[in-house]
């Protein structure tokens, strides 16, 4: 069972504190069965006798109930905190997985997904695990009480309601199949209703643009439907389980009674009354038990779904983390070598990057140029250990970076991404994330420098304000001066920066590049950019051509070189020389000298 294999993964601890509370429920189930029986047996053990009787049952009652309530607050005592460990610790799990695992991993795991698997299914999993467990323990408890005082009043009633048990087992075994498999489909239909949903808000502006409502709309429909139909489909069979169960243990225990009174009958003299009563208690107490095990089909759904749930949760638990290749190591020097590296995507046939070997040293600025699609981006994952080449090694300071421990990386490597991430938190925190440790002081400075400056004074609570979702209620040149000033705050000593000022205008452009040259300075820098003029300034250029380095030297050196560098440099100028021209007609080039 997943669940099971999921437990094993959590503390001993926790797993004891969820048995226990089984334990407890069964007996608090028990005891709420021999409350029942209490009321009863005296009286037909000593028929006639009406004040000792009375008062056993009082007591039989009263210590029933007590135990009863012991039992169940003492399971609640337990089960509780082992329940919330349990889904804090499985959420722990799997926030300490996603950063372990390579960034490939997240195309067969959208965030929708994610987000589902760490909400939704682990609760699905606590309630099965601790609710729905629990309440199937009090209701076995019960039965089985209830059968055997069924069974002591009389042998025929209490066989026909063990065998009623085991036929019950035997559908809901059947029953449970089926619901499995209409579960099956639960996850991934619910996966993708949520992604969609996502999808739908996140693609807002574009789905008005391109008109494209309705289409959107009914493929939304679409996916909530599947969902809508999986639960009807999984209710029906529950409670057709529930009642074709009731149906069978009731007949069961009906032709027990019938038969009990009829051997009763056969008594020579007739039946005595006594004897008849205590058959029609073993009758009551036969279909008591029937009615607990009815309840206990309806929990076995939610442990169904619990299955289902734990089946995702293991799944992404299951996923590879980046491998550590041994013996570990921290690099003291910090030039970027790759040698013979291959790269390919998740579910793609072509190569993103083959045999590509250049060597950045360092304390210099290395640029990375080439065509869109070149493999430009891939080159600095591959730095940031995004994920792993094919072939090949990636080395800083001659180290392998997988035998580079993850946190010292993390350290060692910072990244200006082209489309930065920012948080839903200040713009402070946002900027601290370089380093929490920066005094407000040192921000203030960081701000004038990268011209963030001017972004706080219009924000309505300074560096107080909240950015929004992913910092969407900044512009795209205020978040990535926030993200260079958050690398500059890093002080790691490799910088990649990745089209990091693409954003920007020409004058605080200008501003952050005379900034990064001072604070930069010394440390080893990988450019990825479009703008030669950026390259043009670097220590040293690669040039990138369909996954494969097709020059290096300084800007000079590959001007002279006339490859595909000279002619991106001559398009360059040529371009400089341009300027659109309305006047020219619509969005017409016009050279800006005539
Ligand atoms: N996450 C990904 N999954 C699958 N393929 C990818 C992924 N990222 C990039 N690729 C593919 O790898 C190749 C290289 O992409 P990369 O982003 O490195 O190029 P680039 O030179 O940085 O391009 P650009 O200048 O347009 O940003 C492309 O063919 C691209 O489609």
């Amino acid at each position: 069972m997943r669940l099971t294999g999921l437990l094993a993964r959590v503390p001993p601890g926790v797993r004891r504190g969820l048995l226990l509370q089984l334990v407890l429920h069964a007996v608090a189930g028990l005891a709420g069965a021999l409350a029942v029986a209490a009321v009863a047996l005296p009286g037909l053990v000593a028929p006639g006798d009406v004040a000792g009787p009375g008062l056993l049952a009082g007591l039989g009652v009263a210590a029933a109930v007590a135990g009863r309530i012991v039992a169940t607050v003492a399971a609640g005592r337990v089960g509780m905190p082992a329940a919330f460990a349990l889904t804090t610790g499985l959420r722990r799990m799997l926030l300490r997985h996603v950063v372990d695992v390579p960034l490939g991993t997240f195309s067969r795991w959208s965030s929708a997904r994610l987000g589902l698997v760490a909400t939704d299914q682990v609760r699905k999993v606590e309630i099965a695990v601790s609710f729905a467990a629990g309440e199937l323990a009090a209701c076995a408890g019960t039965a089985a009480a209830l059968v055997a005082l069924a069974a002591v009043l009389s042998v025929p009633v209490g066989l026909a309601a063990v065998a009623g048990v085991a036929l019950h087992a035997a559908t809901s075994l059947w029953s449970d199949r089926l619901i499995g498999g209409a579960l099956a489909q639960l996850a991934p239909a619910t996966t993708d209703a949520a992604r969609r949903i996502e999808e739908h808000v996140q693609g807002l502006a574009t789905i008005r643009a391109q008109g494209a409502r309705a289409s959107r709309e009914a493929a939304l429909a679409t996916a909530v439907g599947r969902v809508r139909d999986i639960l009807t489909a999984q209710s029906l069979m529950v409670s057709g389980a529930v009642r074709s169960g009731a149906v069978v243990t009731d007949v069961a225990v009906i032709l027990g009674v019938a038969l009990a009174l009829a051997s009763a009958a056969d008594v020579p003299g007739g039946a005595a009354p006594g004897g008849l009563a205590l058959v029609a208690c073993a009758g009551v107490l036969a279909l008591g038990a029937n009615r607990a095990l009815a309840r206990a089909s309806a929990y076995l759904a939610f442990l169904r779904l619990g299955e289902g749930a734990a089946r995702e949760v293991d799944a992404f638990l299951a996923e590879p983390v980046l491998p550590r290749a041994a013996p570990a190591a921290t690099p003291e020097r910090f030039d970027i070598t790759f040698r013979d590296v291959a790269l390919t995507y998740e579910g793609r046939d072509a190569t993103a990057l083959s045999g590509l070997s250049f060597a950045a040293p360092a304390g210099r600025v290395t640029a990375i140029v080439g065509p869109s699609g070149a493999g430009k981006s891939s080159i600095l994952g591959l730095v940031a250990r995004h994920r792993d080449p094919v072939a090949g090694t990636v080395e800083i300071g001659g180290v392998d970076i997988r035998r580079i421990p993850p946190d010292d990386l993390a350290r060692l490597v910072t990244f200006v991404e082209q489309e930065p991430f920012l948080f839903d938190r200040s713009l402070a925190e946002n900027v601290r994330l370089g380093r929490p440790g920066a005094t407000d002081a040192e921000l203030e400075a960081l701000a004038r420098d990268v011209g963030l400056d001017e972004v706080v004074a219009n924000l309505a609570a300074g560096w107080d304000t909240v950015v929004g979702e992913a910092g969407g209620t900044l512009s795209g040149g205020e978040r990535q001066r926030v993200a260079i000033a958050r690398a500059v705050l890093a002080e790691a000593p490799i910088v990649l920066l990745d089209e990091a000022t693409s954003s920007l205008d020409a004058d605080t452009e200008a501003l952050v590049r005379r900034a990064l040259a001072r604070r930069f300075a010394g440390r080893t820098v990988l450019i990825v950019t479009h703008r030669l003029s950026i390259a043009a300034a670097a220590d040293r250029i690669v040039v990138v051509d369909d996954g494969r380095v097709v020059g290096t030297g300084t800007h000079a050196e590959l001007v002279a070189a006339g490859g595909v560098y000279a002619r991106f440099w001559a398009a360059e100028q040529r371009a400089a020389a341009w300027r659109l021209s309305t006047a020219a007609g619509d969005g017409e080039a016009t050279p800006a000298a005539t």
